[in-house]
């Protein structure tokens, strides 16, 4: 149970159910700030190459791992990336094994690192059967990418076209639809059964597209999916905090240099490690939903994939928290969400 004050809140410590940490150098960087706010993390394999397999899966966990600065805990929970030629037999047994706890859906082309991903769902069906027999989670992001299709719309048809139609022809299979970022995502996944949730990101509760691109072309706001109208933003606001369980936290932090982002072709990705937490609770108490970030943050993300709860616990408060220009991640100097701009909560 969470026990607050109108100065502080004690809630269960939170995990990240989506994550970019990165590798090499800059892996060492980002992930003390990840290790710092969560206990557990879902980590993306969209690397370069991507992890597609369970030997590549073991050494990124190992690399990871090694990356923990002594005296933190923190448990990377691994993802395999899904390609046209996954073997069904390979994932349920890295799942079996305990290697990975979900798989990673990538439309080709849809985002970063994404390049590898798969081309047609059709093409996965044995693996998405496979899964949905055993129970494992696969996490998709949602996104069509049909040049056709407006960047704006991509997600809303990716239901209509992708997502829609996997459940009805596999209806147990478990999805976490990822990031969502449109009033379309919620509604779809409040009218789904029990075994659909969505991780929502802070970014995408906090701004909309104006953001992004009035006063000037902002790209440290620019992330995948991209940030939508107002509309978007109040529905993902009332997803989160409206206390059903299919709702859990999950940053989709991801890490780029400035430079990569300050470009003529900037990446998308938004690094909000570094005060995930002090951000998604300043939503919730703008919502008058203190009650229920424990939820949110600490409680239906395990329930959903069948891990244990934390038994640790974490306060925040509310004080001023002044968040960087800049943060130093081992050498590359990255822009954090909300840089510059002061929040009302702090991890204590
Ligand atoms: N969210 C992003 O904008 N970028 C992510 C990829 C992703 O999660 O789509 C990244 O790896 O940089
Ligand atoms: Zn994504
Ligand atoms: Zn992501």
């Amino acid at each position: 149970m969470a026990t607050s004050t109108d100065s502080q809140l004690t809630i269960r410590r939170p995990d990240d159910w989506h994550v970019h940490l990165r590798d090499g150098e800059v892996l060492k960087g980002v992930l003390p700030h990840t290790a710092k706010q969560f206990a557990r993390a879902i980590v993306m394999p969209n690397l370069s190459p991507p992890v597609t397999t369970a030997a590549g899966v073991i050494a990124y966990r190992d690399r990871i791992e090694a990356a923990v600065p002594e005296g933190m805990t923190f448990t990377p929970l691994m993802t395999a990336y899904l390609t046209d030629s996954t073997n069904p037999a390979d994932i349920a047994a890295g799942f079996a094994d305990g290697v990975f706890v979900a798989a990673k859906l990538y439309p080709a082309h849809a985002t970063t690192g994404s390049a590898h991903g798969v081309t047609d769902v059709a093409n996965i069906r044995g693996v998405l059967e496979k899964m949905q027999a055993i129970g494992m989670p696969l996490l998709i992001h949602g996104e069509v990418t049909d040049h056709e299709v407006d960047i704006f719309d991509r997600e809303a048809v990716f239901i209509e076209r992708t997502l829609a139609p996997l459940l009805r022809d596999l209806p147990e299979l478990k999805v976490v639809f990822e990031h969502i970022t449109t009033s379309e995502a919620a509604d779809f996944v409040d009218a789904s059964g029990a075994n659909v949730g969505a991780t929502i990101t802070p970014q995408h509760l906090h701004i909309n597209r104006n953001a992004m691109l009035v006063g000037g072309i902002r790209p440290h706001a620019y992330c995948l999916p991209v940030a939508k109208r107002e509309k978007h933003r109040l529905a993902l606001r009332k997803a989160a905090t409206s206390g059903s369980s299919k709702y859990f936290l999950g940053t989709d932090s991801a890490p780029h240099a400035v430079g990569a982002k300050e470009s003529a072709c900037g990446c998308a990705g938004i690094f909000n490690a570094p005060y995930a937490l002090e951000s998604y609770v300043t939503v919730f108490d703008e919502e008058n939903a203190l009650d229920r970030f424990e939820a949110f943050a600490s409680e239906n993300g395990p329930k959903f994939y069948g891990l244990p709860l934390n038994e640790e616990r974490v306060t925040l408060e509310r004080a001023e928290v002044a968040v960087p220009e800049r943060i130093d991640a081992n050498g590359t100097p990255i822009v954090p969400f909300h840089a510059g701009t002061t929040l009302g909560w702090r991890l204590a």
